[in-house]
């Protein structure tokens, strides 16, 4: 049981036994997913981590914990390690499952872990207060080895109802993020550490109800909906979540056809918004120009089509999208910046429309985008 990230005590280390044989002989296991877990500093990540492993859910959890996904680029943990100074330590903790305490960067870790296959099936990692969710996530799409074992199920945000609304307002410059675009690009507001961790966020977790009035806690609630519309809100007091599967875990957030965008928030955040475009089904041939058009605004961060005097200046931090394709299967779009997949949904939707949500930075006004995607798909059928 982990009672906080210097000292975990009752801990047996397990990092010389056997891994199980028959585990690490059978090539042909399936893909065992991955929840990150983010958070400002002492938004209650590891009392959330606490109370997992603690619960009964039948699953055997692997944990790691320490400074994967600073904000650094993702590259450099991995030359970080070249000279093998691999300091990995397993440990077993309470309902059977592993934990890695020591400091380690997390590509690392996570191979280290792989070792261990057949021994766990959930990975939980426990970024810094301080990590950027959107350098890790690609990793399991980006790294070969891993994405062939692992597969994100989703990323969790815990939110400190209490001291949130600062942390938004007055980002303090060494918290202040600074991405791979010039700052003066945009005209928003510099972003806080705490908007990219709700923006990426699949989960909120909105914790600490109990130190805030029912007024605050909606007042917040609204501010984080207005920053990603999509993600859902649980609020918690110690992270007791009302259940773990299907709000922590098992959330399938990378593969899901339907989702929701929360309407009617009051608040309009200044630097980070969520705008979702629709259209009506298209045809198999159409794809390659949504795929065209991905491309251009992930990639390029240029809007095709968009108002020659004044192109907007955007960051896409999160997209997701549904496309219905009645003479194929329909397809889904998952993007984390600049990473993005079409791939065939596993289910027909019930929706009869295509969607896709955006949760970025500079988006602006959601009709030049809807604009610009309707006249790319029009241009395909020329
Ligand atoms: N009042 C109150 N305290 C809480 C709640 N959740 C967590 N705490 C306390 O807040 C403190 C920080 O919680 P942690 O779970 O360690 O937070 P963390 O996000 O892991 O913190 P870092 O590792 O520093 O980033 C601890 O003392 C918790 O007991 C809550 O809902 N209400």
């Amino acid at each position: 049981m982990l009672e906080d990230d210097d000292a975990p005590p009752e801990l047996v280390d397990v990092s010389t036994l056997p891994v199980e044989q028959d585990a690490v002989e059978e090539p042909a296991q399936s893909r065992v997913p991955i929840t990150i877990v983010t958070g400002y500093l002492g938004a209650g990540k590891t009392t959330l981590l606490n109370y997992i492993l603690t619960e009964k859910h039948g699953k055997k959890i692997a944990v790691i914990m320490n400074e994967f996904g600073d904000s650094t680029d993702i590259e450099k943990p991995l030359t970080v390690n070249q000279d093998g100074q691999e300091v990995t330590e397993w440990m077993e903790v309470g309902n059977g499952c592993i934990c890695c305490s020591v400091k380690d960067t997390g590509v690392m870790a996570l191979e280290s872990l792989m070792g261990r296959r057949g021994t766990f099936d959930y990975i939980l990692l426990e970024t810094t207060g301080l990590a950027d969710p959107g350098n890790i996530a690609p990793i399991f799409w980006m790294d070969e080895s891993l994405g062939s074992s692992i597969y994100l199920d989703g990323i969790v945000t815990l939110v400190d109802a209490k001291n949130i609304s600062k942390l938004l307002d007055e980002p303090s410059p060494e918290e202040t993020v600074h991405d791979d675009h010039d700052d003066h690009r945009h005209d928003s507001p510099t972003l806080s550490m705490a908007h990219m961790q709700i923006s990426h966020a699949d989960v909120i977790i909105l914790n600490k109800a109990d130190l805030v009035s029912e007024t605050e806690l909606e007042a917040v609630r609204d501010r984080i909906s207005a920053i990603n519309g999509v993600a859902r809100v649980h609020v918690t007091d110690h992270s007791k979540t009302p259940q773990i599967e299907g709000v922590v875990l098992d959330l399938h957030a990378y593969d899901a056809v339907d989702f929701d965008i929360t309407k009617g928030h009051s608040h309009i955040d200044p630097a980070i918004s969520t705008i979702s475009i629709t259209h009506a089904p298209i045809s198999s041939s159409q794809v390659p120009a949504v795929d065209a058009w991905l491309r251009s605004v992930l990639w390029e961060c240029t809007l095709p089509n968009s108002p020659q005097d004044k192109p907007p200046r955007f960051d896409i931090h999160r997209l997701k999208g549904l496309l219905v394709v009645p003479d194929g299967p329909d397809k889904i779009i998952q993007a984390v910046r600049e990473i993005f997949e079409i791939r065939e949904a596993q289910a027909s939707s019930e929706s009869r429309e295509c969607k896709i949500v955006l949760i970025g930075r500079g988006l602006g006004e959601a009709e030049v985008w809807q604009r610009s995607f309707d006249e790319c798909l029009q241009a395909s059928l020329e």
